[in-house]
């Protein structure tokens, strides 16, 4: 009989969207505003790109987003948790159980295989090992074959992949991505994307990512412009 593993969800107890971001401003230095009162709602499986140029903002955003760094002004919250205001060590555990990531140059550590980076999260968040769930989430990312090897052994688009993956382990209700296909080609970029999709229509966390490339924004439901600290709705076909 063949199992058929899921991501389980945590119960929305609210039914509070995964990531609100109300009115949020950055200012730094106390001169240079990036972001002036910018409110975005990233529902549980929504897929959200925010499409910006260099030095618009877009780092700011998802930093600020996740909790790594603090608004000068307005609300930041994870599901039903209000994130700015709350201690380091309240943010970082919210961050390990909550939040999963994915960057340009993938992040992965070097020296752990491929299967100890992937239960890395799992592990930080203190969750016992599942390796059922961690085979079946690198079949479903394409990195099954991979597992014994270390990241640097493997191609860009298979260490995104991987990196994928581990954003999605912990089950999170929340994943942020900063320019994910930054480091890929154009089809390595389309493969990653599209697996980005499917994964968020499966398992349904929120996903916020921020990118200079607009055919990487079309994979997402909707799409945002961050222009002069201001965030826009950008029409897009549906997809
Ligand atoms: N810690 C900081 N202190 C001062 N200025 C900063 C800081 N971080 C970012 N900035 C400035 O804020 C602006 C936005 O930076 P940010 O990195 O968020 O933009 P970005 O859209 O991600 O840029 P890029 O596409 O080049 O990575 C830039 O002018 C940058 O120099």
């Amino acid at each position: 009989m063949t199992t058929v593993l899921t991501a389980p969800r945590r119960p929305a107890a609210t039914g509070a969207p995964a990531l609100a971001l109300r009115e949020i401003s950055k200012t730094y230095d106390g001169a240079h505003t990036v972001l002036d009162r910018v409110s975005l709602d990233v529902p549980g499986g929504a897929f959200i790109a925010v499409l910006g140029g260099r030095g618009s903002g877009k780092s700011t955003l998802v930093h600020c987003a996740a909790g790594l760094d603090d608004p000068t002004g307005g609300e930041v919250r994870i599901g039903d948790r209000r994130v700015n205001g709350l201690g380091e060590a309240k943010r970082t555990l919210l961050r390990q159980g909550r939040i999963g990531f994915v960057f340009q140059s993938f992040n992965l550590l070097p020296s752990l295989t491929v299967e100890e980076n992937l239960a890395m999260p799992l592990r930080l968040a203190g969750a016992a090992d599942d390796r059922d769930w961690l085979h079946h989430l690198a079949e479903r990312t394409g990195v099954a074959r991979l597992l014994r090897r270390r990241p640097g052994d493997l191609a860009p688009v298979f260490q995104q992949r991987a990196a994928v993956a581990r954003a999605f382990a912990s089950r999170p209700d929340l994943v942020v991505a900063d320019e994910p296909t930054g480091a890929l080609d154009a089809y390595e970029a389309a493969e990653v994307l599209d697996l980005v999709r499917s994964l968020v229509d499966e398992w349904a966390p929120g996903l916020l990512m921020v990118t200079g490339d607009p055919a990487a924004a079309s994979r997402a439901h909707a799409t945002f412009a961050l222009e002069g600290a201001r965030l826009r709705p950008v029409l897009t076909s549906a997809v």
